[in-house]
């Protein structure tokens, strides 16, 4: 496990395993002790260039994630070769993403559930995205299927916007019993999508997640749910506050997402409004950066010594050194909110949008799990004398969640090519001064 993010001042955390004032770290295995297990529909991402024109042509909506027929998917498919449009192809899926992302963050363990070909064909589209997954992300556990995994057109207009079109092929298949009970027990966090009931009727991949949601809640395994397009919360959006006030830890939205689960079109107040049913929240908001809002212990509340900002909730980053906690472990709950514009003000071009929010969402898991690895390998360290759900405070897991985002954003694919440059990653380092 890597240290979650860069720090001014050196905290204590157990990455030298032969500190001898350490209780006797496990030895690193395979499988590893802290892990994040995530469930996805298996996709890759074929990316194209077009204009407006072409999105409204196939009915598609700019900057959305819709699901087409395969006679329309053939015709999309068939100009985008005819012209020639096609330029990457990677692995792709919200949730698919995100593990990746973790494990290249953390250098450590995540565990992907969902579909895979049996039949995998060297070069074909299952054979990529096995290829373009992190080694640190574990497959094992995927559920065979004889067909197509699924295809996510990723249209990318001049100013950078993506739109996708996606293609199911089997991508819904899996079934509850492919839900391995342990990984979940075990996990820090088990990871879902809103995408993950967009299927057919009769397809299983609804019943697999609450199968996967009923054992996280069994062993107490916070449950993260990220909201994956505006169109899925606007079809029913009291679904999906009842969805989360049962069973749902941790929410990660756009704004976009917010203002249709809450009405609320300020992120601030979106993510306010969210945590009636949530203990955290992640409200990326595109170009103006990102908001976090949490709770923590009165008692415990650290005070920022950062400016004090004005907002729809006044001085609302008051606490936001404070670390977050679940609502049912606070004796007093304080709401607690913070703020980040982009790292550097943004990349000065942005290639394409394609996994920015993933990316952010990657950060914040590191943030958590590490809190995990912590607490089995210091349990008596005084970072742990409260069921704190972070390692780190709000202010901090924004900037960290931030500088992600910022990487994904300076590259070409939603998947990070590799981890945040070496030289951040000294402890010593004042890099966000800069
Ligand atoms: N145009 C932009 N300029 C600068 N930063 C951006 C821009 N778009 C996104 N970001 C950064 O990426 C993060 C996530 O982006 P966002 O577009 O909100 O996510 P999503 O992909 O989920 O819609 C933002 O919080 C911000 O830090
Ligand atoms: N599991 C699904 N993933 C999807 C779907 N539509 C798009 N996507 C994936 O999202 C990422 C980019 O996410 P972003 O919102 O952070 O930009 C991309 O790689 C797509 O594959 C879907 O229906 N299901």
């Amino acid at each position: 496990m890597k240290f979650p993010g860069q720090r001014k001042s050196k905290h204590y955390f157990p990455v030298n395993a032969r500190d001898p004032l350490l209780q006797p770290v496990q030895p690193e295995s395979e499988t590893g002790t802290s892990w994040v297990v995530g469930i996805d529909q298996t996709l890759v991402d074929i990316e194209a260039k077009v204009d407006n024109a072409f999105v409204a042509r196939y009915g598609l909506s700019v900057g959305h994630s819709l699901v087409i027929e395969d006679d329309v998917a053939d015709a999309l498919y068939a100009e985008l070769m005819r012209e020639n449009l096609i330029t990457h192809q990677f692995a792709g899926g919200t949730i698919g993403n995100t593990m990746h992302n973790y494990s290249v963050l953390a250098d450590d363990r995540s565990v992907l559930l969902g579909v895979m070909c049996n039949n995998v064909q060297i070069g074909g589209y299952a054979y990529r995205y096995l290829c373009n997954t992190s080694s640190r992300t574990d497959l094992n556990y995927l559920q065979g299927v004889d067909g197509a995994i699924g295809r996510c057109f990723t249209l990318i207009s001049d100013n950078g916007e993506r739109t996708f079109a996606i293609s199911p092929g089997m991508m819904n298949q899996l079934r509850p019993e492919s839900i391995p009970e342990q990984v979940i027990a075990g996990a820090s966090a088990l990871v879902l999508t809103s995408y993950l009931v967009r299927c057919k009727a009769g397809e299983p991949m609804p019943e697999a997640t609450m199968q996967a949601v009923a054992w996280a809640k069994q062993y107490n395994v916070p449950v993260v749910l990220t909201l994956g397009t505006k169109h899925v919360i606007a079809e029913n959006p009291q679904f999906w506050r009842d969805f989360l006030r049962e069973h749902v830890a941790i929410l990660a939205m756009n704004e976009e997402e917010g203002l249709e689960l809450t009405g609320h079109a300020d992120p601030l107040l979106a993510a306010d409004k969210a945590l009636e049913w949530v203990d955290l929240v992640l409200c990326t908001a595109g170009p103006n950066g990102l908001y976090m809002a949490g709770y923590t212990e009165e008692s415990a509340k650290r005070q920022t010594n950062l400016p004090l900002l004005p907002g729809a909730i006044a001085e609302f980053n008051q606490y936001e050194f404070s670390r977050a906690m679940r609502y049912q472990d606070c004796q007093q709950p304080l709401r607690i909110y913070s703020h980040i514009a982009p790292y550097m003000g943004g990349p000065e071009k942005i290639m394409n949008t394609n996994g920015a929010g993933d990316g952010a969402l990657a950060a914040l898991l590191h943030d958590i799990t590490a809190n995990s690895y912590h607490r089995n390998n210091v349990p008596n360290s005084s970072k742990h004398v409260r069921n704190y759900l972070t390692y780190s405070s709000l202010a901090q897991v924004c900037k960290y969640a931030n500088r992600v985002s910022y990487q994904v954003l300076n590259q070409h694919s939603p998947r990070l090519t590799r981890g945040l440059p070496e030289r951040e990653d000294s402890l010593e380092e004042a890099y966000w001064e800069r």
